[in-house]
């Protein structure tokens, strides 16, 4: 049985040639006011004239995002919770107004449309989301579920819209007889199978699938994916998939984007992704899938510390203030021992986390007995002064200030003087597997 394009050829991409890009996302950013009050994002300075600032408040959800999806391919958008994936992907189908940027689709800038061109358009470009409990109203039937996008378009007449949605049950891997059925009947996996047949009703070129299978039984994960790459190939669907699950971003993807507080900070083929990360933050990504083999520990490393607010992101590369290769300031001369060492000892200060030592203890715990050269050891000098405890005194714990200056003394001193500070990072590495681009937003590779 063949599904026909009730909307004819013209809406149906295949102008577009597999492996030319159908959308082309340019300086993409979305930004939040971060409370919906009268006064959301204003702040009040007397220091500054004028004293009143309004937007400072800004949450930067996606912040000059660019990047392509081509005809055919699914670009899996992977990255921690709050990072901005699912804004990214709203804001790309336009159910978030963009703050600034283009996202062109097949010729148009999604961005700047609006009213009955926009309808238009939006038969073309479909979500699917999370929770297909949530998503589907029980009060429908299956079939009215799937054809209320087809009625919103106009397309078709009462029976053949019946019969579309009974061929598209048949696609989706349910049975026609489904119809008339109430959702509350059906196991998520199937709900997700009619979330599926509801989007393919309008025949759209292009889908945002945002955690389709999170909610979903391991077991059954595999399957959905499995009919969705079918789908896929059948009617020249294109994917930006979005998921936090590394080992389903490995199963369904071409291409892998990984986001981070905003940003894209690594974009490649899957294999040169999953075989040669280049970014710090992909690295440690992957080291964090569980490992199944419950002797091996229940995961090999762990991201250190917050993700900062994205309402006043760090400058230069955004993982520079929890990145474990963080580059020395160019300013000083250094052993890479030397820096290997202050930078443990600065990430420790930062995050107090070890216990009061003396002096001498702390050189030896953090520097082996032998501070760096220079003025960078006399700076560490007059850090480990504001913290080391004196075992002679009674005073043994050292107050939050001194603490307060050490961190603020080395952070400004050397964190903050480094290129991954100054400058944004943004380069195209040699890829090892394949031969698609591979970008890195990493100063690693300068
Ligand atoms: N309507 C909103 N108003 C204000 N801030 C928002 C809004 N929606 C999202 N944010 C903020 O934008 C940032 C990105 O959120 P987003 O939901 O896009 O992340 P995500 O990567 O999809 O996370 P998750 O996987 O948990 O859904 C977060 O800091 C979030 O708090």
């Amino acid at each position: 049985m063949t599904v026909s394009s009730p909307l004819g050829s013209e809406m149906s991409g295949e102008d577009i040639a597999y492996g030319d890009s159908l959308v082309e996302v340019d300086g993409l950013k979305k930004y939040f006011n971060q409370d919906s009050g009268l006064l959301s994002g204003v702040s009040f300075d007397p220091n500054q004239f004028p004293p009143i600032d309004v937007g400072q408040q800004r949450v930067k959800a996606v912040d000059d995002v660019s990047f392509e999806i081509r005809r055919g391919e699914t670009l899996g958008l992977v990255g921690e919770s709050g990072c901005g994936k699912s804004t990214l992907g709203r804001t790309i189908l336009r159910l978030l107004e963009p703050t600034d940027g283009t996202i062109n689709f097949k010729g148009d800038d999604l961005a700047t449309l609006s009213g009955e061109e926009l309808r238009q358009k939006r038969s073309e470009i479909q979500m699917i989301f999370q929770d297909p409990q949530s998503s589907l109203d029980p009060r429908m039937r299956v079939g009215q579920i799937i054809e209320e996008p087809m009625r919103a378009h106009d397309m078709l007449d009462d029976e053949g819209r019946e019969e579309r949605a009974k061929e598209l049950l048949e696609k989706v891997g349910l049975d026609p007889h489904h119809y008339n059925r109430h959702p509350h009947a059906f196991s998520g996996g199937q709900r997700q199978r009619v979330n599926l047949a509801r989007a393919l009703s309008v025949n759209p070129d292009f889908i945002v699938c945002d955690e389709p299978v999170s909610a979903l039984d391991v077991s059954i994960q595999a399957q959905v994916l499995n009919t969705m790459e079918k789908l896929q190939e059948e009617f020249g669907l294109t994917y930006l998939f979005i998921a936090h699950d590394l080992s389903v971003i490995r199963h369904i993807s071409d291409r892998v984007a990984v986001m981070y507080l905003g940003n894209i900070v690594e974009l490649a083929d899957k294999e040169e992704l999953f075989e040669n990360p280049q970014h710090p933050y992909t690295e440690a990504l992957l080291e964090s899938i569980p490992v199944p083999d419950p002797r091996k520990g229940e995961a090999r490393g762990v991201l250190e510390g917050e993700v900062p607010s994205p309402i006043n992101p760090p400058s230069g590369c955004r993982f520079r203030t929890r990145c474990p290769r963080l580059i020395a300031p160019d300013e000083y001369e250094w052993t890479d021992e030397k820096w290997d060492q202050t930078r443990a000892f600065m990430r420790a200060v930062k995050r107090r986390t070890f216990e009061p030592m003396t002096d001498e203890e702390l050189r030896v715990e953090f520097f082996g007995g032998t501070l760096p050269q220079g003025e960078p050891g006399e700076i560490v000098e007059e850090a480990i002064d504001l913290i080391a405890t004196d075992h002679a005194s009674d005073e043994l714990e050292q107050t939050q200030d001194e603490w307060d200056e050490a961190r603020e003394l080395l952070l400004d001193s050397f964190a903050r003087q480094s290129i991954c500070a100054t400058e944004e990072p943004a380069y195209e590495i040699e890829p090892e597997y394949g031969t698609d681009a591979h970008f890195a937003a990493c100063h690693l590779h300068r």
